[in-house]
């Protein structure tokens, strides 16, 4: 026997074959009836995951089942060119630098936003922090030393009563109580533990039990506290034993103002009803029309919805309707009641029925809500919880309008680099500002409504996922929007009112966590920072941000206005392309007589356009059409960076004019009247269509609903002595 005849030990440059689990080889190597038998192991359907995030995927976020569309959005890609490019022309400027031997290179630098090295490492990152004192009135000052407390506790007495007379008295309620002393099924429970939630938190407390006695709610809780949780799991546990071979029907509707915030509900509410039989819909605009419904024909148990798609399903969706609706969610009441959602709200209650539960909540409720709850919910209570939450607030002083953009930056780049949201007035801003802090090296992105929804929600899932560190967003995203892990919230001007603010800075220190907000404020905005002071407990900080950092990032800023144009340019042209290209589509489609699937909506085209009209911001002067998007941009080529910022502002301003406007006008509210016996409203005469509501929501002036809340009171007075013989509602025209 040879040397070569024994069996060689592998050396490490040998070649062997893979016979591992994953090789393909031993797949070839398998006799055949054992291949046949390991494929027969497996369900038909399943299929591998190719990749951890795969594997980790949530089976109740279906959400992409009505996402058809892909984000494409090529901003990201400019934005990395232009930065290259930067980087090249001021590798060169430093070239020729130090071929000159000088002694004005610092302001050189300075000129090319390049003079990092400049500053310190404390330097960049630390501002001073001013404590700022709560000014209180000489006048009030004054009152207040002379009566001393008893003003106050007055006051507040007053406040009580009034309240004693508006809502029924809420139930006490035992803050120590779990999720599993509060009668709750057994899916829920074990949902409410999968979500890891331990304990019910304070408004969750007092709403889930007064919920599941049927109550009408009208709940007030801080942002971040749980209210979604508050409203669902009543909810859901109604429909939890829904009984078997009963044609299903829709009977629960939840109302929510942002498209956004509806995806959100909706994948909360699937993960509270994941050991459930309920179903759950989405209906909100901008996902695929067929695609919901698909899912609404067959009627599901609940429906998230915002109001615009929801109309337009009613209309056009047979089989589905909300006839059988029992428990009616308003989530961000004071947005929805609001004059933006009138008349879409006014239809919906049209079509809702007429015996359901009404539950509305929000962080902030205007007066108006509140009233319309009294008159128009049956006995409602009403819940507030007021916890002063963990948000630290800054503000930033503005001398020069036009040096937001640069303090802000300074702020992006220097402190707040991580987790950020940025709040602006404008959708244009917010596209700014996304290719300016890009440009700048910081990861940004954008959310706001010139965005296609499938782009908006990659931009959240982005920010979510931490693949992208600051999100410059219009107010779409201000309220409702849960992201875990939000540090800081950036005012680049202050909202249009305290409710706006409220919400804005709610995106941070949520569900107990910590969190700031930083608001750059500048003269004009004294008025609102007033409120601010007063209606926050602790004291905010002044925020002051060092000159010469100040005037490096002016610099900075200056620098890339040329590059922030190219990127402008670039996608300008292309979109000008893409108009032609649709435009020719369309026509070629038309000719061969394609038309679009027409949809019929509760306005005609004339009555859309009106109200339009009177919801815009700006008054046109009459016979003059608002300019088409060419010759805008012609005029906001030049714009300075305090043209820009000025602009931002007025935004503000025609707001809050607007609502002083309507303010003085008096204070019209929208309100249901569910009385039995009274006459039929003027849509359900000109439809036929018997409405479930006798009366509707309709438009009252003060007036009206002092005579609401007068035969309110009536009538429960009438109950309450026995002598309900009488008809409600029978009563003499005023
Ligand atoms: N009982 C609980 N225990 C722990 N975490 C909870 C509990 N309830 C809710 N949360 C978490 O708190 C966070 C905020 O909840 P949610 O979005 O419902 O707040 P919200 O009050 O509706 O806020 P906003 O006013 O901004 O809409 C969520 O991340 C949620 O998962």
């Amino acid at each position: 026997m040879t040397v070569d005849d024994l069996i060689k030990t592998i050396g490490d440059e040998d070649e062997i074959p893979d016979y591992s689990e994953s090789s393909e080889e031993e797949e070839e190597l398998q006799p055949k009836a054992r291949k046949s038998k390991k494929n027969k192991d497996f369900h038909n359907g399943f299929e591998f995951v190719s990749s951890l995030s795969e594997y980790n995927k949530d089976p109740w976020d279906d959400l992409y089942k009505y996402v058809k569309r892909k984000a494409k959005n090529k901003t990201d890609e400019k934005i990395k060119n232009a930065r290259e490019s930067l980087k090249k022309t001021e590798a060169e400027d430093n070239d020729n630098e130090e071929n000159d031997v000088e002694e004005n290179v610092e302001e050189k630098e300075l000129e090319n936003g390049s003079a990092d090295s400049e500053l310190s490492a404390d330097e960049l990152v630390h501002d001073t922090l001013k404590e700022k004192t709560k000014k209180i009135g000489k006048k009030k000052l004054k009152r207040l030393k002379k009566a001393g407390l008893e003003i106050k506790d007055e006051e507040s007495e007053s406040e009580d009563d009034k309240e004693k007379v508006i809502f029924d008295d809420a139930p006490p309620c035992d803050e120590s109580l779990s999720f599993y002393e509060m009668n709750l099924s057994r899916p829920i429970l074990k949902a409410i533990q999968a979500m890891k939630f331990v304990h019910p938190t304070p408004i969750q407390s007092q709403a889930i039990p007064v919920a599941l006695e049927g109550r009408d709610i009208c709940g007030c809780a801080p942002t971040g506290t749980g209210k979604t949780g508050a409203f669902m799991i009543p909810t859901l546990e109604r429909l939890v034993y829904k009984p078997t071979g009963v044609a299903s029907v829709t009977r629960v509707l939840c109302l929510v103002p942002t498209r956004e915030l509806g995806v959100q509900v909706y994948q909360v509410t699937k993960q509270l009803a994941q050991f459930t039989r309920i179903d759950i819909a989405l209906a909100v605009g901008g996902l695929d029309v067929k695609a919901q419904e698909a899912v609404l024909r067959k009627s599901p148990d609940v429906v998230i919805a915002t109001p615009g798609r929801l109309i337009d399903h009613l209309k056009n969706t047979p089989g589905f309707s909300l006839d059988n609706v029992e428990v009616l969610i308003i989530d961000e009441a004071d947005r929805m009641l609001d004059e933006n959602f009138k008349e879409q709200m006014k239809e919906i209650m049209r079509c809702c029925s007429r015996t359901r539960q009404c539950l509305l909540f929000s962080a902030t409720m205007t007066d108006g809500v509140e009233e319309l709850a009294t008159v128009c919910l049956n006995r409602p209570i009403k819940l507030g919880v007021d916890t002063s939450n963990a948000l630290k607030q800054e503000f930033v002083r503005i001398r020069n309008e036009g040096d937001r953009e640069a303090i802000l930056a300074a702020l992006v780049c220097r402190t707040f680099r991580e987790n950020t949201m940025v709040f602006v007035q404008t959708r244009k801003q917010a596209h700014r500002l996304h290719i300016l802090l890009g440009i700048l090296g910081v990861k940004a992105g954008e959310l706001h409504g010139d965005m296609t929804q499938p782009q908006r929600l990659e931009a959240l899932r982005k920010f979510r996922a931490e693949e992208v560190d600051v999100l410059v967003a219009t107010d779409l995203a201000a309220r409702g929007l849960d992201i875990t892990g939000v540090a800081t919230v950036i005012n680049f001007v202050l909202p249009v009112s305290l409710e706006h603010y409220v919400h804005r800075v709610g995106r941070t220190a949520r569900a107990g966590r910590a969190g700031i907000s930083v608001s750059l404020a500048g003269q004009g905005e004294r008025t609102l920072i007033k409120s601010i002071l007063k209606k926050f407990k602790g004291t905010p900080k002044q925020r002051l941000i060092p000159q010469e950092i100040l005037k490096k990032y002016r610099a900075k800023v200056e620098v890339l206005e040329e590059k922030i144009k190219g990127v402008l340019e670039e996608e300008w042209s292309e979109k000008a392309l893409k108009k032609a290209e649709n435009e020719a589509l369309k026509a070629e489609k038309s000719l061969k007589g394609e038309t679009k699937e027409k949809r019929d909506w509760f306005q005609s085209h004339k009555e859309r356009e009106e109200e339009k009209e009177r919801l815009r911001l700006e008054e046109l002067p009459k016979g003059k059409k608002k300019k088409g998007r060419a010759s805008r941009r012609k005029k906001n080529k030049g714009e300075t960076p305090e043209e820009r910022a000025q602009r931002e502002i007025e935004k503000v301003a025609l707001y809050q004019a607007r609502e002083a406007k309507r303010k003085r006008k008096g204070n019209k509210l929208i309100a249901v009247h569910d009385a039995e016996g009274k006459p039929r409203s003027e849509g359900q005469k000109r439809g036929g269509k018997r409405s479930a509501f006798d009366s509707d929501l309709t438009d009252t002036r003060r007036k009206n609903v002092k005579r609401l809340r007068h035969e309110a009171t009536h009538e429960k007075n009438l109950i309450k002595f026995g002598r309900k013989d009488k008809q409600p509602g029978k009563r003499k025209k005023k």
